[in-house]
């Protein structure tokens, strides 16, 4: 297929473009490298650096597009927090403006990335969070994913669109070569960076004086909130099985995650086995808009896409994420 990937440049987009690419599709990326890298995007790529907004200066009725993947989006919750208008903008507006070119060059299938932010606290500590689950974002990011959501269902209904919407859980990890190729390590590198995994890496490098745990009184057996990581390669694959099992006129809803909740503690304790490092934590005020418990049931990709995650191992997770901060401050 010829597919258009917004946000191709980012960590997830970059990562699944690679996967695209293998598997034989030819593929675009537009993206404003507002927090992507230009030297993600493979040298043999069209790239369009262009902001989501002005979609539809690419994805013309000519331009033949059988697909998109649409990563391009501002991802942090705690930023949304204090800056609500950023995230209505990229992300609502963007992907109107995503919706409008699709249905005026005719596209047939959309791949969305959708997030587990959407059930805000889920139903609480026991009970893993499916597609049935009320949505209930306690954050204006995932409000606004939540409302690209359903735009999408609507647009789905009035047209030949086959969409599938993909609620990732906590994305972590690295895509490290095999040992011999001449692939391209591609990992996360935000900057700032707010996730949990690389902000510990950093402090276990010593890149960083230390960790700021964001509250310890919430209602967990450690007093720590609680997510579900999913290996980044994990999610790229889920991506190549929605684009085929997209149907037209249906908006498929998955649920991404490996089903084990590990507090932001114990995600620490595995930073410091995986590094060696001694990694200093500092207690700090909790972080406005953080759910409290927030795990997966994946069961529905596992049966109707056949998704089955490769690499559900905290620590082996972590390692790929460690070898990549490595390899990058190596080479910086
Ligand atoms: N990282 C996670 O844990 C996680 C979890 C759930 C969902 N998601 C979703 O996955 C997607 C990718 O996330 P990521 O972690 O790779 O983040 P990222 O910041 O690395 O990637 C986002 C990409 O979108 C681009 N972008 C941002 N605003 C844009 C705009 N206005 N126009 C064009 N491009 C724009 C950025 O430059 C970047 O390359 C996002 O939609 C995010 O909401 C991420
Ligand atoms: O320096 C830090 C950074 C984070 N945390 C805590 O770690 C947990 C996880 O935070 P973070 O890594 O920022 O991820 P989330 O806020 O859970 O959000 C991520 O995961 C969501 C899906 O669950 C995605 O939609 C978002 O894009 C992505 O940012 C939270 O309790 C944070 O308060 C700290 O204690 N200290």
């Amino acid at each position: 297929m010829k597919l258009l990937v917004t946000g191709g440049a980012g960590y997830i987009g970059s990562i699944v473009t690679r996967q695209l690419l293998a598997a034989g599709h030819q593929v675009e990326i537009l993206d404003d490298l507002s927090t992507g890298h230009r030297d993600n995007v493979p040298a043999e790529v069209p790239f369009h650096e262009l902001s989501i907004h002005d979609v539809a200066q690419v994805l013309t009725p000519g331009a033949g597009f059988d697909g998109v993947l649409h990563f391009g989006a501002k991802i942090a919750a705690g930023e949304s927090v204090v800056k609500p208008e950023l995230y209505w903008d990229v992300n609502i507006r963007g992907s109107l403006a995503l919706l409008e070119a699709i249905r005026a060059a005719g596209v047939r299938r959309l791949v969305f990335s959708s997030t587990a932010a959407v059930y805000g606290d889920g139903p609480g500590t026991d009970e893993l969070i499916t597609e049935t689950t009320p949505p209930a974002p306690t954050n204006p990011y995932g409000s606004s994913k939540l409302a690209v959501d359903m735009m999408i269902t609507a647009a789905t209904g009035a047209s030949d669109l086959g969409a599938v919407s993909l609620r990732y859980f906590n994305a972590a990890g690295a895509s490290v070569p095999a040992e011999g190729s001449s692939a391209a390590f591609l990992g996360e590198r935000h900057d700032p960076e707010t996730h949990l995994i690389p902000i510990a890496l950093q402090a276990a490098a010593g890149d960083r004086a230390e960790f700021l745990l964001y509250g310890d009184d919430y209602d967990t057996p450690d007093g720590t909130c609680i997510r579900d990581y999913i290996h980044v390669e994990d999610l790229a694959t889920a991506h190549l099985l929605a684009l085929d099992s997209a149907e037209a006129g249906t908006h498929k809803i998955y649920n991404l995650g490996n089903g084990n909740g590990y507090s932001n503690k114990q995600v620490v304790e595995v930073v410091r086995e995986v590094t060696g490092a001694k990694l200093p934590v500092t207690l700090a005020p909790r972080r406005d808009g953080d759910a409290v418990v927030v795990v997966a049931s994946a069961e529905k990709a596992r049966r109707e896409l056949g998704w089955a995650p490769a690499k559900p191992d905290l620590a082996a997770i972590i390692a790929d994420a460690w070898a990549f901060y490595q390899y990058d401050k190596g080479r910086s």
